[in-house]
Parts: structure tokens; sequence; C-alpha cells
């Protein structure tokens, strides 16, 4: 092929010098016709095909060409042992160089029998632009060149096997992101940036998370399920994605379980913080600038903005605000625009599962809480939250799943007590795994788990006592209501210890 295109290069050569002489000497249209011509006769003899990818799109003007950046990725691990000369880049945010092959190398690819060349090159702007956002840089390029006779198959399978490999290599080579959203005022600028991140490192998988195994599994194959059903969904015509609804008391592992999730499909997760997203346009914007394989989180959804239930009474409301100006200056006399805030719940419902949420694909949006009886029902109905987990205190399942992670024990004579102690009183995971770490060198197994029974017990005392002064406090204020009825007091019955429920 190099000598081919050696032969090929001095014969352009050669008809370029005799063009200049023409130009010189025959009038524009002649020229015009006679390049038309000549241009179909050296397609005629010239026995290769020639395909180009931009680095940029006319229409993509900030985004680089998804084309492009598949085929660089699947030139870099074929160029690294063929090209002489390579370019070396670290990807940005990891760690991770790739080499890619310098501009004007040439290498060769084979597919079926077929040999492929490919060349990397750039164009120079012919003019300098006034204002150009990049820059008016340099322009590259990969052209692709097979013999003629190979064209439907180039066209047909081998680019889609080079898009198809390159994404492939992305996806292995890439490190997952945490992103969060920037406040909607920084957005603007040349470029928008919704999203800010960082590269997500979290230990936590479903290994180390405690639960109750039977629980466990359940979620894990759901999850799997979930990320194998492209199919599926596309059969039955719904968008590609599912709402989990974590919800449980502060320490029980909601957010280690994002993590475990994240860590389990290796998806990014966007964690967003809906106090900052100015309205509901925003809102969708953000949705927009999210990515395929990722957990979208809104963490502690009870206290994220006003959604408990008022979607009726708030729209009312605003309608009389609207209405009436008196209305609303009594009402504070704040103006709309001044409040942080303006996310409604159903800006939000239709963040999740309107139409624009079909833009991305495989995605998870999880909300947690610890209030799941505060929620509007709209909300956290099936199909929008489509799986509700709770996450409660440690039970002894819990618990021999925490031994194991922070003691390397899969019994012990202290279990049993810890087993009773677990019935009788409640306490997170996070308290249990607490107690369960060594605080010095001289602790071992024996001496945390004792740790831990002694911090149980005193667990239990403190609810007695609480539930003891509650009764009191409870039997005080039905004296004072009756008081004028009959005078007596009355006994509380309803002081409960922990009781184990909501465990496992
Ligand atoms: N089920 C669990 N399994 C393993 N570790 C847990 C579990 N629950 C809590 N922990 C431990 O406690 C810490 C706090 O847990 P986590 O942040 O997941 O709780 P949370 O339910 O999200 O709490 P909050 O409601 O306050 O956000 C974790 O870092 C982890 O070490
Ligand atoms: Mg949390």
């Amino acid at each position: 092929m190099m000598g081919d295109m050696t032969q090929l290069g001095s014969v352009m050569a050669g008809i370029m010098f005799v063009w200049a002489i023409f130009r010189q000497l025959f009038p524009e249209e002649f020229r015009r016709d006679f390049r038309k011509y000549t241009n179909k006769v050296i397609s005629y003899i010239y026995p290769y095909v020639e395909i180009t990818f931009h680095e940029y799109q006319v229409d993509g003007w900030f985004e680089r060409s998804k084309a492009f950046v598949s085929i660089e990725r699947y030139l870099s691990t074929n160029s690294s042992t063929t090209a002489k000369r390579l370019k070396a880049s670290v990807v940005k945010d990891t760690e991770s160089v790739v080499l890619s092959m310098d501009d004007y190398e040439e290498v060769t690819d084979e597919f079926q029998g077929i040999k492929i060349w490919w060349t990397s090159s750039k164009n120079f702007p012919k003019q300098q632009a006034l204002f150009s956002y990049r820059g008016e840089e340099e322009k590259r390029y990969y052209r692709l060149t097979c013999k003629k006779e190979h064209r439907d198959i180039i066209t047909k399978v081998y680019l889609k096997h080079v898009l198809d490999e390159g994404k492939a290599i992305a996806v292995r080579t890439r490190q997952r992101k945490l992103y969060t959203n920037n406040k909607s005022e920084n957005w603007y600028g040349y470029k928008r940036t919704t999203w800010s991140h960082i590269v997500f490192e979290h230990p936590s998988t479903f290994d180390t998370l405690a639960m109750n195994p039977k629980k466990k599994k359940d979620i894990l194959n759901d999850l799997m399920t979930f990320s194998k059903s492209k199919d599926y969904y596309k059969k039955v015509g719904k968008s590609w994605k599912r709402g989990y609804l974590l919800y449980g008391p502060p320490g029980t592992g909601k957010s280690s379980m994002i993590a475990a999730m994240s860590n389990l499909l290796e998806y990014d997760i966007y964690d967003l913080e809906l106090t900052s997203v100015k309205d509901n346009t925003d809102l969708r914007k953000l949705l927009i600038d999210t990515s395929s394989k990722s957990i979208i989180v809104i963490e502690d959804i009870d206290c994220s903005l006003d959604l408990t239930g008022q979607r009726k009474e708030k729209k009312e409301e605003s309608e009389e605000e609207d209405k009436d100006p008196v209305v609303k200056k009594a009402k504070g006399g704040k103006d709309k625009d001044d409040k942080g805030s303006k996310v409604t719940l159903s800006g939000l419902l239709n963040f999740i599962d309107g139409l624009w949420s079909a833009c991305g694909s495989e995605r998870l949006i999880v909300f947690t809480t610890n209030y799941v009886e505060k929620l509007d029902p709209a909300l956290v109905r099936r199909g929008r939250m489509d799986k509700h987990i709770e996450l409660s205190y440690c039970c002894y399942e819990t618990f021999k799943v925490l031994a194991g992670n922070y003691l390397d024990l899969e019994s012990h004579e202290l279990f049993a007590t810890i087993s009773r102690l677990l019935e009788e009183t409640n306490m997170t995971p996070a308290d249990v795994a607490e107690n369960l770490m060594p605080k010095s060198d001289e602790e071992n197994a024996e001496s945390c788990l004792n740790n831990l029974i002694k911090s149980l017990e005193l667990a239990k005392e403190e609810a007695r006592l609480k539930a003891v002064e509650d009764a009191k406090i409870k039997a005080e204020e039905e004296a004072g209501k009756k008081n004028d009825e009959n005078g007596e007091n009355v006994q509380d019955s309803d002081a409960k210890l922990g009781d184990g429920q909501g465990k496992c």
C-alpha cells in the first residue's frame, strides 16, 4: 500500500503542476467542466474507496464526534503495536495512558481477510476566524481506505465492528464518576457545565453490605435482570430505567447500598441536590446532560423540597397568588424569583418518567428517605419507584455479616447474647459496626463483641428509661384533659422497649 501510495503521490504532483499552468491559460467555466471530468476519470482508475471521519462535526461544535472517538479507541489498541509514531495522552480525569497513532501515521487492519488502511491527518484553517470557541485549531480526521470491491462489507459490517469495539474498549477502561450538579447560575459560559465530577471509588459492595441474605439476593437479582433487559424494555414499550426507593432510619445503609449498586453494575452516580436547581426547566437540562449506565440519586427526598403530598394545595395556592398580588404580599411579600428552588412535585414527576426521561437509557433513579410516610404517594407509586426497599435496624442476620466483615468471625459463644439483645433493642448497623471496630492494638475479636454487648445493654436501658419518661408525659397530658371529668390518672399501656419490629 505504501508503495502504491508513493507512486500515486508522484502522479498527483504531476497533475497539480499541469493544473497550475492550465489555470493560467483557460477561463473559469472551462476549468470547472474540465475538473468535473478529470475527477470522474481519476475515480474510475483509482482502485480504492476512502471514507473520512472528522473529529468535530459541523452541527456538533463542542462535542467530539462519537464515531471519531470510537475509532480513536479502536485504533489505540491496534496502532500501538503497528504504528511507528504514537501519541500518548492521559484520558481526562483518569490515570490511564492512551496511545493513539500520531498525525500522518498509517496503520493497517484486517477484517475477514480484507486489508484496510487507516491514516490520521489534519486540515489547517484557511483563514483565522475572528471569534471561535474552540479556537481555529487544525481539524483532525481519520481516513479509511479499502479496495473498491470491498466497499459494501466495509461500510455495512466492518464499520459497525469498529464502532462497537471502540465503545466496548471505552467501557472497559473508563473510571466511574461521581457527579454533583452545579448551581444553575454557574452553568452559563462558553460551555455548559451542569455537572461536576470526581472519580468514584467507594469500597461498599453487596458482599460488605449487611442485611437479610434473602432480601439481598432479591435486590441483586433485580439489578442484574435490569442490566440485561434492553430488549425486554424495548419489547414492552418502556424506557430502560428503574426506580428504587430506599427508606429507613439514619445509619442503616441506604447510601452504602447506592455505592454497592454502582460497583456491581459499573454505573456512574449523579448525586442530584434538588435545592440547587432553580426550576423545572433546569431540572430537565440536568437530566439531558446525564449519561446512560448511571444512577441518578436524590438523597433525603423528604427534606429536599416541600414535596410532601401537597401537590394540589400548592397548585391552588400559587394560582391564587398569581391572580392576586395582595395575597402574594400577605404571604411574605416575596416574589417567586426570590425563592431558592422552584422545582415542583410535578416537575420532579416529569423528571422521573415524563417524555424527557426517555432521552437516555440504562438508568436507575434512586430516592432515599428516613420518613417514607411523608412522601406524596404519586412520587413513590410503582412505575416511578418500582422497588421499595426498607433498610432497618440491625437484626441477627445483619450482625453476622458485620461480624464477618469487621472481625472475620463466623461464630462465637457471645453471638447468642448479642442475638437476644438485638431482638430487645434497636441499634443501627452503623452503630453495631462502630462497636465492632477495634480501637487499639490490644483489642481482639472477643473484646469487640463485649464492647457491643455493653453498648446494646446501655441502649436497652436508655430505651427503657425513655419509654417510662414518655409514658409519664402522656399520662400527665391525658390526666390534664380528663381532669374535669373524673380526675383520674390514666395508666399508659403503650410504653414499649425496642421491640425488634421493622428489622430485616
Ligand atoms: N447495612 C449496612 N451494612 C454495612 N455497613 C453499614 C450498613 N449500614 C450502615 N453501615 C455502616 O454505617 C455507615 C453509614 O451508613 P450509610 O451512610 O449507608 O447510612 P444511611 O442509611 O445512608 O444513613 P442516612 O439516612 O443518615 O443517610 C456506613 O459507612 C457503613 O460503614
Ligand atoms: Mg445516606
